[in-house]
């Protein structure tokens, strides 16, 4: 997929190389308040109040506190850890321990042209840079004037993630400033291509490599780690990466992503966050063929041995980063996804994203839709294409939004029909297969083997595909849905875009623009006979990230279903009557920093009114509390501390 990058006129951008000191200080004021207001993140809102402003802009991390005064909370460390490591996460302590060669050198620190004159004298790195200095802004245009050159995706990706070994503040301030074009980079579908080429693209380590090997020293490995503060782990084994399969070690790309997207969209501190992979090897011939593979070059270990490495993870996680610290599984294989959920959900502050994040997203997506179709939830019959992760966690939460509208659980799991490998899940099936959750939703019926037949014949009027088989939804069946329903709803869910079950222009297409449309990776606006449609992105991202900022702000210890119940009705609330007028079951992924926001109040409104927050006292007003936490992309000062005495 091609992705426009605006284009930016160059011309206010060109000056002359002789700057006055006076110039540098109109220009790139040392205190940060004086950076103007366009250096926070640009939030399109959609609660009420503020939809009435005109274009419904405002600055969601606006009001920043200065990082001193958050020091209760999400607060940096002291600079100097144990093994005598400079913390890089506060740019107002590591002045003391960094040279201002290693501040040019050090992605966290470095603030390339946007140095003042005073800033390079007194680090000492005055003629290590061109005489322009640039205000950030200017940075970022001109970050996305050079991304625009860049001809293939896999290109745009690579300059991304170079920004950010380089520069980290303008990485998330240049992704923050056009969301919608910058996901699709670093997100599905072009993390997936990534994930695929990651040894070929390979430059610079991100996040921690954990493998077997390490097997009784995993706390010392975490130990190296040069951040004390880490709130929020996402680790995966590389086992099943969006719909690509097994890539061992090159699945890193998944979880450096997903924390991308912490920062991005919801304002969690980068030195906050720590991917990690796990690394057991791969079943992946071509991978392990590869001679350029960055992971171990055998077959997957399994068993007991991966059970206990993974155990030893978990509890060294904890040591190093304590019992609040949030661990996100991401892209396991599905049958260790649901032990490990099982195993760990009540005893760690953990989640899986694959089944829990979608699960609420899609059932957000699902109560959207009921606004359209004019129907409750009950009333619904849902088919799944796929009864793995994301097709279970997302029936498991249907059946208790369900309950919740007065079914019994009996009456609400026979509202769900699935379809798996092995054709649709019914009781004592001849070809077998039904294994876990699946019992759930294997009801009487007579085996049908194809999804054709079971949508002719269970006449469903949800679609839902997840199982990563590219086309499912064929024009046959995108049209027995439109025979079947006034508005029939369908999810193609599968990443990246190559999985998708269906296009949107498929969709709106064999169902003559009837679609209620939803997709796991982006597609652009299409036009179906005069009417335009703006599919929305039926995507975990609009959960994951305002759960975490939820439980991180709130210091919730383990995380209830419950929370990804009320997170999806939260989300579906910002829908607006405009959105699904434009066919969308999301707000626009120009506001989801603001959803992020409202999902993690709401979060930590259910975490204080069921005892499992630990942060006291509690906010009185979360937003504002939440606000007053989130990352600053705006440059620090890098000289305040120059001169103050080093901290010990
Ligand atoms: N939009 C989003 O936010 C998310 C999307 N996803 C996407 O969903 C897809 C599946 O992920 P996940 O559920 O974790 O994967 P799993 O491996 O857990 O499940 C895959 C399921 O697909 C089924 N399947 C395989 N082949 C067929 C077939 N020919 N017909 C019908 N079903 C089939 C499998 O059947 P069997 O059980 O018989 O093996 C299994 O139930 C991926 O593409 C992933 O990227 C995942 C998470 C979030
Ligand atoms: C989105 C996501 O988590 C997946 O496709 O696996
Ligand atoms: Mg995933």
């Amino acid at each position: 997929m091609s992705t426009k990058i605006a284009q930016f006129s160059y011309e206010k951008f060109i000056k002359d190389g002789v700057y006055s000191t006076e110039q540098h200080q109109q220009q790139n004021g040392s205190s940060s308040d004086q950076l103007n207001n366009k250096n926070k993140l640009n939030i399109r809102t959609v609660d009420s109040e503020l939809s009435k402003q005109k274009d419904r802009k405002r600055f969601l991390f606006g009001n920043f506190k200065s990082d001193d005064s958050n020091k209760n909370n999400m607060s940096d460390n002291n600079c100097r850890d144990r093994l005598g490591q400079w913390s890089s996460g506060s740019d107002s302590e590591a002045p003391c321990l960094v040279s201002g060669n290693d501040r040019l050198r050090t992605g966290r620190l470095n603030k390339g042209l946007a140095f003042t004159l005073e800033e390079r004298q007194a680090l000492g790195i005055h003629g290590f840079l061109p005489a322009v200095t640039r205000t950030q802004e200017e940075q970022v245009q001109h970050c996305i004037q050079l991304l625009a050159r860049y001809e293939n995706d896999l290109d745009k990706y690579i300059y991304l993630m170079g920004l950010l070994d380089r520069n980290e503040r303008l990485f998330y301030r240049t992704v923050s400033s056009d969301i919608v074009n910058m996901m699709p980079l670093i997100y599905t579908p072009v993390v997936g291509l990534a994930c695929q080429k990651y040894s070929l693209i390979y430059q610079q380590p991100k996040g921690m490599f954990i493998t077997i090997n390490d097997k009784g020293h995993v706390y010392d490995l975490l130990k190296n780690w040069p951040e004390n503060d880490v709130r929020a782990i996402c680790v995966t084994d590389g086992e099943r990466i969006l719909g690509l399969g097994d890539l061992g070690a090159n699945g890193m790309g998944i979880p450096v992503g997903k924390l991308a997207l912490y920062t991005a969209l919801a304002g969690i501190k980068p030195h906050q966050c720590l991917p990690v992979t796990l690394d057991v090897g791969t079943n992946t011939q071509s991978i392990l063929d590869d001679p350029l593979y960055i992971g171990l070059k055998h077959k997957r270990v399994t068993g007991q041995v991966y059970d206990d490495f993974v155990d030893e993870f978990m509890k060294a996680a904890v040591r190093r980063f304590g019992q609040n610290c949030l661990i996100q599984f991401e892209d396991f294989g599905n049958s260790n996804a649901f032990r490990f959920l099982d195993k760990y959900r009540n005893n760690y502050c953990t989640f899986n994203d694959d089944i829990q994040g979608t699960a609420s997203v899609a059932l957000s997506g699902v109560f959207a839709s009921l606004r359209i179709t004019k129907t409750s939830l009950s009333e619904n019959k849902i088919v799944f294409q796929g009864a793995g992760e994301a097709a279970l966690g997302i029936a498991g939460l249907i059946v208790m939004a369900m309950m919740a509208e007065g079914m019994t659980q009996e009456e609400a799991r026979k509202r769900i029909w699935m379809v798996d490998s092995k054709g649709l899940i019914v009781k004592d099936r001849p070809k077998g297969g039904i294994s876990g959750h699946k019992h759930d939703f294997a009801h009487e019926h007579e085996p049908i083997d194809s999804l054709a037949d079971v949508v002719k014949q269970l006449k469903p009027t949800v679609l839902i595909g997840a199982a990563a088989i590219a086309k499912a939804f064929t024009p046959e069946i995108l049209k027995t849905m439109a025979d079947n329903n006034e508005r029939p709803v369908i999810f193609a869910l599968s990443n990246p875009t190559s999985k998708a079950e269906c296009t949107a222009e498929e969709a709106y297409t064999h169902t003559d623009g009837k679609a209620v449309f939803a997709s796991g990776s982006p597609f652009p606006p299409f036009t179906y006979k005069g009417k335009t449609f703006h599919p929305g992105q039926g995507n975990n991202s609009y959960i994951f990230p305002g759960i975490a900022l939820g439980v991180i702000c709130a210091a919730v210890k383990k995380i209830p279903e419950d929370v990804f119940l009320i997170s999806a009705k939260r989300l579906a609330e910002l829908v607006t009557e405009a959105d699904l007028e434009q066919g969308s079951l999301y707000p626009p992924l120009e506001t989801i920093q603001l959803c992020s926001l409202k999902i993690a109040a709401k979060v930590m409104d259910y975490a204080y009114e069921t005892g499992i927050a630990s942060y006291f006292p509690e906010p009185q007003n979360k937003e504002e509390f939440i606000q007053s936490q989130m990352y600053n992309t705006n440059y620090k000062s890098a000289i305040q501390n120059v001169y103050a005495w080093p901290k010990l």
